[in-house]
């Protein structure tokens, strides 16, 4: 019921709870006072002292206003604080993702981030706002209610003290089964998300393997699964909720009977009486509501688990620099790098070993120039810039930008410093214009335009319906993939970023085309660093300096004809064997 991690997580929210249970407290002790007011009255009418009677009903119709009033203000501290408690957490969860970088979502199902970020966090909210304050009131009011009691009449207090311990401490023997099962069913919950979502991405793919119905039989066995877990769940819930109403209606019972038995032989009074009577209702009360509490937020319970892996898991690179974005195009130099991918989960039992993606590389990119790399498919190219972003730091050697390691600087100057264009740019559901503007919203139509051009999408724009204003759908649906990789290089030509990267980011341009980007590139955008990362080696042809990289090492180095002259060179062998190819490519203008 109360979980470490949740209870240290709940620091963020503290003031939330703790509102939720203030206002939790004061309306169990306006319950309370309606019921002795209540209790009063009764006695004074059964004293024959109708006045005094009346007087006491008075106060009690007053605590029954002022008790609806709570229930309303309880209900409304708990919708807010519910939301605050959910964007706070929310924020830690997405902050969290960020600092771990692509490489954790990499290797974790976009699915089950999801399922932990969405509904996780729905189920938390109940567990902070309605659990924890509620907790809090159940160990303090029927503890001081039955301790004022023992002054009353100790029999009766004892029996009540019994009677409602029993209720809140009996159902606890079903907690770990109800958790376990719980935990089970969440698993099944988010594996299920998880592959309906990738179903949902997959479509195309399995329309074209014929396939569609193997996935439907999974994804049912999946779902009949997950009904089994419920079911099972719901089982183990309804005995505890079983067992917890028969110790509350069992306990108050229990109290009525030695109370009348009591009075009946005179050893209380009436008025004591009374007070016993409606006081074990409202002794019971915060516990019956901590029961409902519990079933409403232990979802968020199960839920622990996934968030408790988010955020536990290592961060690789800590923002600890202190310098800001280099002044002017900076050099980039790579160092004698060593670089192995961090191997996780299952694989790390299979492969102990982590095989090396980049050994030993040294190369330098001067201030303003334009650097091709070229090499074979797996051969380290989109390495280098995965460091070069940082989004993990080398094994061996170092990265520098104007001289400095990237660890000096902070990530956020790094980020604004080097801009990347990949070969499969995430576009958003967004209009074209607003795509484009990602990194400078506040970039004028014109700059836009002039961005689209220099990529060579400004035509193809104005072709659309609603031209710069045409919404595209989520990662760019309704474009082509050359479109959707123009569209990327006009983002990245918008930044004032003093580094560009094209990582194989003209890969489904036609010849013609993505020698205009070239063109573009080595006139009007001179003034940067640029790495071009390609297979064709027609991307790279006008670069200062080419580096071949096989195997993870920079196997030569050298302009394009420097490099065509070496006879049994490897670029010259790329290029004899690309050369056909190539001009086939090419599209008359
Ligand atoms: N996220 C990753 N986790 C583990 N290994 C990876 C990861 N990304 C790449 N690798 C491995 O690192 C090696 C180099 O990959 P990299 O992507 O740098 O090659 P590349 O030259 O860019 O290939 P391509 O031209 O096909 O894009 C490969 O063996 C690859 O399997």
């Amino acid at each position: 019921m109360i979980h470490g991690r949740l209870l240290r997580l709940a620091g963020a929210v503290a003031l939330p709870v703790l509102l939720c249970a203030a206002v939790s407290a004061s309306l169990s002790v306006a319950a309370l006072l309606q019921a002795y007011a209540t209790a009063r009255a009764l006695t004074h009418l059964f004293a024959g002292d109708a006045r005094a009677a009346a007087g006491a009903l008075v106060w009690a119709s007053s605590f029954t206003v002022l008790r609806s009033a709570l229930v309303w203000l309880a209900e409304v501290t708990r919708a807010r604080c519910g939301i605050t408690i959910r964007v706070r957490l929310r924020d830690r969860l997405v902050a969290k993702l960020g600092e771990l970088g692509p490489s954790y979502a990499a290797g974790a199902r976009a699915g089950q981030i999801q399922a932990t970020l969405v509904a996780g966090v729905e189920g938390l909210d109940a567990y902070y706002a309605r659990y924890l304050p509620q907790l809090l009131v159940t160990l303090v009011v029927p503890a001081c209610v039955v301790g004022w009691l023992f002054t009353v009449w100790a029999p009766a207090a004892w029996v009540l003290g019994c009677a409602v311990a029993t209720a809140v401490i009996v159902p606890r023997f079903w907690d770990a089964t109800l958790l376990r099962r719980g935990r089970s069913r969440w698993a099944g919950f988010t594996r299920l998300g998880a592959d309906y979502l990738e179903a949902v991405q997959a479509v195309p793919t399995l329309r074209i393997h014929g396939v569609g119905g193997h996935v439907d039989e999974r994804l049912a066995g999946r779902a009949r699964r997950l009904y089994r877990s419920t079911m099972a769940q719901l089982r183990a819930s309804l005995v505890e909720n079983g067992v917890s109403a028969l110790a509350i209606h069992g306990g108050t019972a229990a109290t009525v009977v030695v109370v009348a038995a009591a009075a009946t032989r005179g050893t209380v009074g009436p008025a004591d009486a009374f007070v016993f009577l409606v006081c074990a209702r409202e002794c019971f009360r915060p516990v019956n509501d901590l029961a409902s509490a519990w079933h409403a937020g232990y979802l968020g319970l199960t839920a622990a688990d996934g968030m408790e892996e988010l955020l536990t898991a290592p961060v690789r690179v800590r923002d600890t620099g202190h310098a800001g974005a280099p002044e002017g195009p900076p050099e980039v130099r790579f160092e004698s790098v060593t670089y192995a991918y961090p191997v996780t989960g299952t694989d790390q039992r299979r492969t102990p070993r982590k095989p090396r993606a980049l050994e030993s590389v040294s190369l330098v990119c001067p201030p303003g120039s334009l650097v091709g790399i070229v090499g074979p498919s797996g051969s380290g190219k989109s390495s280098l810039v995965h460091l070069l972003q940082r989004h993990d730091d080398p094994g061996g050697g170092r990265v520098l930008l104007a001289g400095r390691p990237l660890p000096d600087y902070r990530l956020d100057a790094l980020r604004a410093t080097v801009a990347v264009v990949h070969q499969d740019p995430y576009l958003f559901h967004a209009s074209v214009a607003d795509n484009i503007r990602l990194a400078r919203p506040n970039a004028d139509d014109e700059e836009v335009a002039h961005a689209a051009r220099l990529a060579q999408a400004d035509s193809f724009i104005r072709a659309l319906p609603q031209g710069y204003d045409t919404v595209i759908g989520e990662r760019g649906s309704s474009l082509s993939g050359g479109q959707a990789q123009r569209l990327a290089l006009a983002r990245a030509f918008l930044t004032r970023a003093p580094v560009l990267v094209l990582d194989e980011a003209t890969s489904h341009l036609d010849v013609p085309t993505e020698r205009a980007v070239g063109r573009a590139l080595a006139t009007e955008l001179a003034g940067r660093t640029r790495l071009v990362v390609a297979h064709r080696l027609s991307a790279v042809r006008d670069a200062d300096l080419i580096a071949v990289v096989v195997n993870g090492r920079v196997r030569e180095t050298g302009t394009h004809e420097e490099l065509m002259r070496r006879r049994d060179g490897t670029y010259r062998m790329l290029a004899q064997r690309q050369g056909p190819a190539e001009r086939d490519r090419e599209v008359p203008a």
